[in-house]
């Protein structure tokens, strides 16, 4: 579990004449649950990618349990990215042509110099855990809300320090919305991992510990 710590965050885009994000100060405690909220084009996206450091910062500070993101090269992010952090993206990002399986551990493969020697068995465990019990489907033939229980498991199967999740629920029928909101909330206890979800779904964000609402950039709770 990681402790967020932003300071003096300015995030400007070609054209548009406010900040994107303004946020002069903001601490999230290790192992927080929290909710990102607020109406289209707030920032919550450009939230994501600067936590994660997807997206170069110039001007302050994201700091992760004292390791500033906006001091490090993208290849530096890139790196402490897969070693720290577990992504649910709004459209999953899964690979077709490969297996559920295959893409709970393509990350892992991508990131480490060799696979740990129990990471296939982790992945079935996460997998069988997220309820997909075909490992070796391929993910192109899956329903939505199997691609997202795949997403759930890699995001996951690293054991995290954080986990960043953009709209998990969106785009799923109510019965699977609330099984993939159970999956995270549950595993991010387990794990003991921060959690950050960006979500309009009122049923998630009153389980979990804090609201940060974000306005034209700006940043309450
Ligand atoms: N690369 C970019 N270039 C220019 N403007 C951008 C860029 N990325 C985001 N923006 C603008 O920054 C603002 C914040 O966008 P962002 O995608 O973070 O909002 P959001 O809260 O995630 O919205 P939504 O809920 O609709 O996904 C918007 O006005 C958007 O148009």
């Amino acid at each position: 579990m990681l402790s967020l710590a932003v300071h003096k965050l300015e995030i400007r885009y070609p054209g548009l004449p406010a900040p994107a994000l303004d946020i002069p100060a903001l601490f999230i405690e290790p192992g927080t649950h929290i909710a990102l909220t607020g109406p289209s084009g707030a920032g919550k996206t450009t939230f994501i990618n600067i936590a994660v450091g997807m997206e170069r910062v110039r001007s302050g500070k994201v700091e992760w349990d004292g390791e500033n993101l906006a001091a490090m090269s993208e290849g530096r992010r890139d790196r402490w990215r897969a070693r720290n952090a577990g992504l649910v993206m709004q459209d999953f990002h899964l690979f077709p042509g490969l297996s559920a399986l295959g893409n709970v551990l393509l990350p892992q493969r991508l990131s480490r110099f060799r696979l740990p020697g129990d990471m296939r068995s982790r992945a079935l465990d996460m997998l069988a855990r997220v309820g997909i019990d075909r490992a070796d489907q391929p993910v192109e033939t899956m329903s939505r809300g199997q691609m997202q229980r795949v997403a759930v498991a890699r995001a996951l199967v690293g054991r995290p320090g954080v986990i960043i999740a953009d709209e998990p629920t969106a785009s799923l029928d109510a019965g699977s919305g609330e099984a993939v909101a159970s999956l995270l909330l549950d595993l991010a206890r387990e794990t003991k991992a921060t959690l950050i979800v960006a979500t309009h779904d009122a049923r998630l964000t009153g389980r979990l510990d804090r609201i940060l609402q974000l306005e034209n950039g700006w940043v309450r709770g």
